[in-house]
């Protein structure tokens, strides 16, 4: 079997140097979508903040698209972040500059070179997600659910493994939120993991997927269940 795309095993999740998950252990494989569930406080985006290198992952073994988590330095997180796509519920463009420049400032950022280029990698991720005209707009004349567009359209901007959402429906209408998750169920038959923490029971019965729940200090597995 290939390698999975993000691996734990043994790990303990930790905030300020308190344990908020124990003996927590899940491989996600390439492609895969699973829902991370869990009350308030549970730990849903610590254990994702410790996939993206937020925060340290100090006990167990962890791999996330071929980064080794307990041995990677500080120097190579960014290259790690450059394979995965991050989106959170409270949208974080920059307010300042338009969608395309917002696009533009990460691909910079990662390395890009070549104007046409780049111009022409977000044209293709603002159509990827339905938003082809929007470049020279700025964030705030947009609709929440175009700017949680935009948002999932830069996170696609490096093609990333590994989507991680926190919440990305959280502060949306229902039948906006639908469209996001139509949108990721896209995204996912490209090629791309999706590991998404929610409150959102409803989407979980619509768009069924495993289920990983933190709960009480574990991490409980629908697929081991
Ligand atoms: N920056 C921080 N410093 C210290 N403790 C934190 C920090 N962020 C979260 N915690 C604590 O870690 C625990 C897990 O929080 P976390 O944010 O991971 O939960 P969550 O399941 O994502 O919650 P929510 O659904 O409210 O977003 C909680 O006890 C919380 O108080």
């Amino acid at each position: 079997m290939s390698e999975p795309i993000a691996e734990l095993r043994g790990a303990t999740i930790t905030q300020e140097g308190r344990a908020v998950l124990e003996n927590v252990s899940f491989a996600l494989e390439k492609s895969e979508f699973s829902y991370l569930v869990g009350r308030t406080g549970a730990g849903k985006s610590s254990l994702l903040k410790t996939l993206y290198a937020d925060l340290p992952l100090l006990v167990g073994s962890g791999t996330v698209a071929g980064f080794d988590l307990v041995s990677l330095p500080a120097s190579k997180v960014p290259y790690l972040r450059r394979r995965l796509g991050i989106v959170f519920q409270d949208f974080q463009l920059l307010s300042d500059r338009s969608v395309g420049e917002n696009l533009l400032f990460v691909l910079n950022a990662t390395g890009w070179r070549g104007k046409a280029r780049k111009q022409q990698r977000v044209q293709e991720v603002l159509t990827q997600v339905g938003l082809s005209g929007v470049a020279g707009r700025m964030p705030h004349r947009l609709s929440g659910g175009e700017q949680q567009r935009v948002v999932i359209a830069r996170a696609l901007l490096n093609e990333p493994v590994l989507l991680l959402a926190d919440e990305p429906t959280g502060n949306l209408d229902p039948e906006v939120a639908d469209g996001i998750m139509e949108l990721f169920r896209e995204i996912n038959h490209a090629g791309t993991a999706i590991l998404m923490a929610t409150h959102n029971f409803q989407l979980l019965e619509k768009y069924p997927h495993r289920v990983l729940t933190c709960k009480e200090g574990q991490l409980l597995d629908s697929a081991r269940a």
